[in-house]
């Protein structure tokens, strides 16, 4: 089986998709961290260097490249890649797609540490700029997200609660 997580920054699809790889004794891959690695370079760094456009293109290449390898694997994605390259025909027919559905308010508490190490919220320094850069992220993105035959809820999110959306989908389709 193939598990994708998709949905905004700070939806929690890499810690979520460690413990859901441990609990399915399946391989994990953060598709930021193999971008990095192929890169040999942050991702902060790579848009600093070379730009988003840049970084979409290593972001696809490298979402193939991990989809080819592992025929079974809990892929964390990142927040955007379901909305450039194709990428979300990709996920959708390779695999079990799930949304993580976060309300602004509570990716706004998240990510107000972490900000600074995710390039496209960095220019959003204040709770309000952030507030403000999430929802126009959220509201260009939600058409891609809202494709996603799984999802949950942030506060439903847990490893339990997805265990038995996926058995339950499974066993129906
Ligand atoms: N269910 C949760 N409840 C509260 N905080 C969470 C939850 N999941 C993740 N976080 C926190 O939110 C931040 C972003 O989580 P992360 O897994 O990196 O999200 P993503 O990979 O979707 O950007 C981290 O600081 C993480 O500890
Ligand atoms: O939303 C986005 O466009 C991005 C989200 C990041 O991943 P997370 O969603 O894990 O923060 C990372 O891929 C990059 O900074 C771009
Ligand atoms: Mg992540």
């Amino acid at each position: 089986m193939r598990l994708y997580l998709i949905g905004m920054p700070g939806a929690g699809k890499t810690t979520l998709g460690r413990a859901l790889a441990t609990a399915y004794e399946l391989p994990f891959r953060d598709l930021d961290e193999e971008i990095t690695r192929r890169e040999g370079r942050s991702i902060a760094t790579i848009f600093a260097a070379e730009g988003e456009a840049y970084f979409r293109e290593q972001e696809a290449a490298t979402l193939r490249a991990v989809v080819q390898e592992l025929p079974a694997l809990v892929l964390a994605t990142g927040g955007g890649t379901p909305c450039f390259h194709q990428n979300l025909d990709v996920l959708l027919g390779t695999g079990h797609t799930l949304y993580l559905e976060v309300p602004v308010a509570e990716l706004v508490r998240r990510l107000q540490q972490a900000a600074a190490s995710r390039p496209l919220l960095a220019p959003a320094t204040d709770a309000a700029a952030l507030t403000e850069r999430l929802r126009e992220t959220l509201a260009a993105r939600q058409q891609f997200y809202s494709r996603a035959p799984l999802r949950c809820a942030a506060t439903s999110c847990s490893v339990a609660a997805v265990q038995q959306l996926l058995s339950r989908y499974q066993t129906s389709s």
